[in-house]
């Protein structure tokens, strides 16, 4: 059907119009010659929009920008890898992880790997589990956080020894990161005409800092070994080498920037830059000027020069030209020797109002940016992208930890807590955070995902419904509810407002009628792989794979430090009738039942 079909369109378009990626592995992804709109409504084209619609629906094919799909592929994922998607949604590329993880095994045989997939905004978290539902996995846990604060479960001394000798998780760590960090979008720029009128150099000043934070609790995050790709849609160097930059020099020597050159070598990519200029006006200064003047080393923001006076910078009106190999990343200048030096070429002084108070500490490092790669619509016909590979050769130090993170409050007590952070970079940090998400949100959103988000059917599995559980009866029978009752009552109260816990399904009663019903062999691994939400009436089943479930039991013993939005595959759902409850089977059950494809798979594999 499908080969039919791009023959015929091919015979009828010419060879270009539909056509494989040559860098794609396996021929898996395809170039489509067509806007949507001549998709939709070219007569010719209908039977070939058709499935691809169909396609979509069900899961087999995902429509997205080309180069939106080169990320996730210099991430080299293996199916039992633990893999955090820092900002996920609206989730293409979290689905593109999914189907790596699930590519090297049978249907229906569970990797051992995760997917564990964040974003900052509740709705777009939405978005993303509508996305990725497709993909019916049980291998997927969907976040709601700011990724720059990301939390780590840690489980406190005294827990870690008794985890010891268990293969069991003590904390989060990943093998793999994906940082597509929200950026200025600017490499859209060809197909999102709108972008010509809004652009303007301070998207990425603002959005630079930001940027840094999250990538560096991406390091932290980030096994000994492990690899993070930092990538955004923007061509502007503030948010791209200079936010590279600075994560090599703040990590140090525990992280190196690899160099992929061979790597799908039929993509054609350019070096990453090493010198940039940079606008030094807008709203990276402001963010700072609330800071008292008299707190010591305030950072100065990494994509401006340190200008110390020194050879290889010089100042055009207003602009400062970076030169990272020459000198340093820009950390900590001396703001005295700053005014002094940043003149323009008519000798005025550039930020004359500024009036920071820093210490001179110059880094000369030299940063081989030019192994990150810049992707160009020009090149090969696509979107712009910025990729940077990043390889964890040691832990973090104390200090280079510290700035990583702010402990949630509700946190305290539970986790060990961390060193006391220097107060004004604390503050610095704070506050920049707040004015950064006001930022973020003004720059991404876009009016199309909003709308496409007001459309959604939502199944995001949280409720803001307090009544209490219904009584489980199942055949007939008084569920023994008894011993997990306490403990389900317990874990109601979340510490997540409008979010319910995750429980553990433990009603042997019910899990056995399942078994019987449905014929599960005992070997099939449902005990503790089922789990509901709290205030959930219609009490619908969630199977996790044991990587989940793993993370879970962590989650639980920390405290619930992970505000889980979305897990697992639905599996069943049971209806109240009048005097039972009944599993939902299929269409030849009275009109009140359903059948729950999503899980066959794996239940066909018991
Ligand atoms: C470039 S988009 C990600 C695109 C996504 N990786 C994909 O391929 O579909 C950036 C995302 O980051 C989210 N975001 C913005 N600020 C964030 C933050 N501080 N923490 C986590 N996510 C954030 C936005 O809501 C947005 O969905």
């Amino acid at each position: 059907m499908i080969l039919g079909d791009i023959w015929r369109v091919s015979c009828e378009y010419g060879e270009d119009a539909i056509r494989p990626l040559p860098w794609y592995p396996g021929n898996l992804a395809w170039h489509l010659n067509f806007s949507r709109k001549e998709l939709r409504k070219n007569q010719a084209l209908e039977s070939f929009h058709e499935f691809l619609k169909h396609e979509s629906e069900v899961g087999n094919i995902t429509r997205q920008e080309a180069v939106s799909m080169v990320p996730p592929l210099f991430l080299n994922v293996q199916p039992d890898h633990h893999i955090l998607d820092m900002c996920a949604s609206p989730g293409s590329k979290t689905f593109q992880l999914l189907e790596m993880i699930h590519q090297s095994k049978e249907p229906g045989l569970l990797p051992g790997a995760l997917v564990m997939a964040n974003d900052l905004y509740v709705q777009r978290c939405d978005l993303l589990i509508h996305n990725t539902k497709r993909m019916c996995t049980a291998n997927l846990i969907v976040t709601n956080h700011e990724a720059q604060n990301f939390p780590d479960c840690s489980l406190a001394k005294d827990y870690s020894e008794a985890y010891k000798d268990t293969c069991k998780p003590q904390g989060l760590e990943f093998d793999r990161i994906l940082c597509d960090v929200p950026c200025s979008g600017d490499g859209t720029i060809r197909k999102g005409h709108e972008m010509w009128r809004k652009w303007n150099s301070g998207m990425g000043n603002q959005l630079h800092l930001l940027q840094v934070n999250i990538a560096m609790r991406g390091i932290a995050l980030l096994k000994v070994g492990g690899r993070m790709v930092y990538s955004t849609c923007s061509m502007n160097p503030v948010e791209n080498e200079a936010v590279v930059a600075e994560l090599l020099r703040r990590s140090g020597n525990s992280v190196e920037l690899l160099d992929v050159s061979s790597e799908l070598p039929e993509l054609v990519r350019r070096p990453g830059l090493s010198t940039w200029k940079v606008q030094d006006r807008g709203c990276w200064f402001q963010t700072h000027d609330d800071v008292p003047h008299d707190k010591k080393n305030v950072v100065l923001p990494s994509m401006f020069t340190s200008s110390n006076g020194t050879e290889g910078s010089h100042t055009v009106r207003g602009d400062v030209e970076v030169n990272i190999d020459d000198r340093s990343s820009l950390r900590n200048c001396n703001i005295e020797e700053t005014s002094k030096n940043n003149h323009d070429m008519d000798g005025l002084p550039i930020n004359t109002n500024k009036k920071f108070d820093c210490t001179s500490n110059i880094l000369n490092s030299k940063f081989p940016l030019h192994r990150c790669m810049r992707i160009v619509p020009h090149d090969q016909n696509s979107g712009a992208f910025f990729i940077a590979v990043l390889h964890k050769l040691s832990p973090l130090n104390g200090c280079q930890i510290q700035g990583t993170k702010i402990q949630h409050p509700l946190a305290k007590g539970i986790t060990a807590q961390p060193q006391k952070e220097p107060e004004s970079e604390t503050r610095l940090y704070k506050t920049s955070l707040t004015r950064q998400q006001n930022i973020v949100s003004k720059v991404v959103d876009s009016a199309e995902v909003l709308g496409r988000q007001q459309n959604l059917s939502m199944d995001n599995q949280t409720s803001n419904d307090n009544s209490t559980e219904v009584e489980m009866v199942f055949n007939g029978v008084e569920s023994s509810r008894a011993e997990s009752g306490d403990s389900m009552r317990l874990q109601k109260q979340s510490r997540w407002k409008g979010v319910d816990p995750v429980l553990f399904f433990k009603d042997e009663v019910v899990i056995k009628s399942i078994i019987s019903f449905f014929g599960i062999k005992e070997s099939f691994p449902l005990r503790g792989h089922l789990v509901t939400r709290s205030t959930d009436n219609a009490r619908r089943i969630y199977y996790v794979s044991k990587s989940v479930k793993n993370i879970l039991e962590l989650n639980t013993e920390v405290g619930e430090q992970l505000k889980i939005v979305s897990l697992g595959i639905k599996m069943f759902v049971s209806i109240k009738c009048s005097k039972c409850m009944m599993f939902f089977t299929d269409s030849r059950f009275p009109s009140n039942t359903q059948f729950f494809f999503t899980g066959i798979h794996i239940l066909l594999k018991s």
